[in-house]
């Protein structure tokens, strides 16, 4: 078989992607995905190592979303979508006829852009996933709901408040209470899609001291358009263009040395 220099190059990053002695929450290997006829995510493969934040950059349209929606099949809501290759959670294949995707979708929990709590109140909106998990008696769910706010870090703003409507949260307390509605359900992985990109300043800040804080605890993956973000939380970082992973490495590496010149032009603004 011959093999192009493209071929080389690509065998080359998919082995430095895979390559890692830190457990891995998530292995993905030669992953494709189309829209249609459109291909959106192009031979990934890269491993996502448990706790700790993995930060997913790159421009507009390269798949960030795409790929993150992927992990717990949320993607497949769009009819058209295809996919090969395989994604393991915990060695397990989730795309297995078997897989409980309740189940699924409750260990991988997703935080989205906008803050989208629902039109009930703060206590409904964090009682919503264990009540439809099943617990229905308010003793049990108040102790899951105070705990998930605390762990959100919003419980000393809301305590008093718990039976007021979510919609009245400033848009940073909606967020965090997304957040908490997330970890009531007791996720092991968080997926954050732009988590701050509608957030104040000041708002930002506390949202990613709380990333800080839970990556403790959760393995945390997080798409930002925003460099310094990235830079200032993750532990790796993977840069997308065009569908595919151009390179995944240590944050620190990859802010200070980037090992491809595509990468290096991308953090310094040079596109995207
Ligand atoms: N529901 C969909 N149907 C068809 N094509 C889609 C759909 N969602 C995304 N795409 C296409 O897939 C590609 C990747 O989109 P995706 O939203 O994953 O990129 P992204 O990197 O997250 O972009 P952004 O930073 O702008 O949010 C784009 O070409 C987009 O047009």
């Amino acid at each position: 078989m011959n093999l192009t220099k493209h071929d080389h190059d690509i065998a080359k990053t998919q082995k430095l992607h895979t390559t890692s002695t830190q457990s891995s929450i998530f292995q993905i290997n030669d992953l494709n995905l189309w829209y249609g006829s459109d291909q959106a995510l192009k031979r990934v493969s890269m491993n996502i190592p448990e706790n700790g934040v993995t930060a997913i950059i790159g421009p507009s349209g390269c798949g960030k979303s795409t790929f993150l929606k992927t992990l717990n099949r949320m993607v497949e809501l769009v009819p058209t979508v295809k996919t090969s290759g395989t994604i393991t959670y915990h060695d397990v294949d989730i795309f297995s006829s078997k897989t409980n995707l309740v189940e699924l979708r409750s260990a991988i929990g997703m935080v989205f852009q906008k803050p989208n709590p629902f039109p009930k109140s703060i206590f409904d909106n964090v009682a919503f996933g264990p009540r439809t998990h099943g617990i229905k008696n308010k003793k049990k769910l108040r102790p899951i709901v105070e705990e998930s706010l605390k762990q959100a870090a919003l419980w000393e703003e809301v305590k008093d408040r718990l039976h007021t409507s979510a919609l009245s949260l400033s848009g940073g307390q909606q967020q965090r209470l997304c957040i908490a509605r997330c970890l009531a359900v007791s996720p092991e992985v968080i997926l954050m899609d732009e988590p701050t990109s509608a957030l104040d300043p000041a708002s930002t800040a506390k949202v990613e001291e709380l990333i800080n804080n839970l990556k403790k605890k959760y393995s945390i993956i997080i798409v930002t358009h925003n460099m310094q973000q990235a830079h200032r939380i993750s532990d790796k970082t993977a840069f997308f263009l065009n569908g595919e992973v151009v390179e995944f490495e240590d944050s620190v590496q990859m802010f200070s040395r980037p090992s491809d010149q595509r990468t290096d032009d991308y953090i310094n603004g040079r596109f995207g």
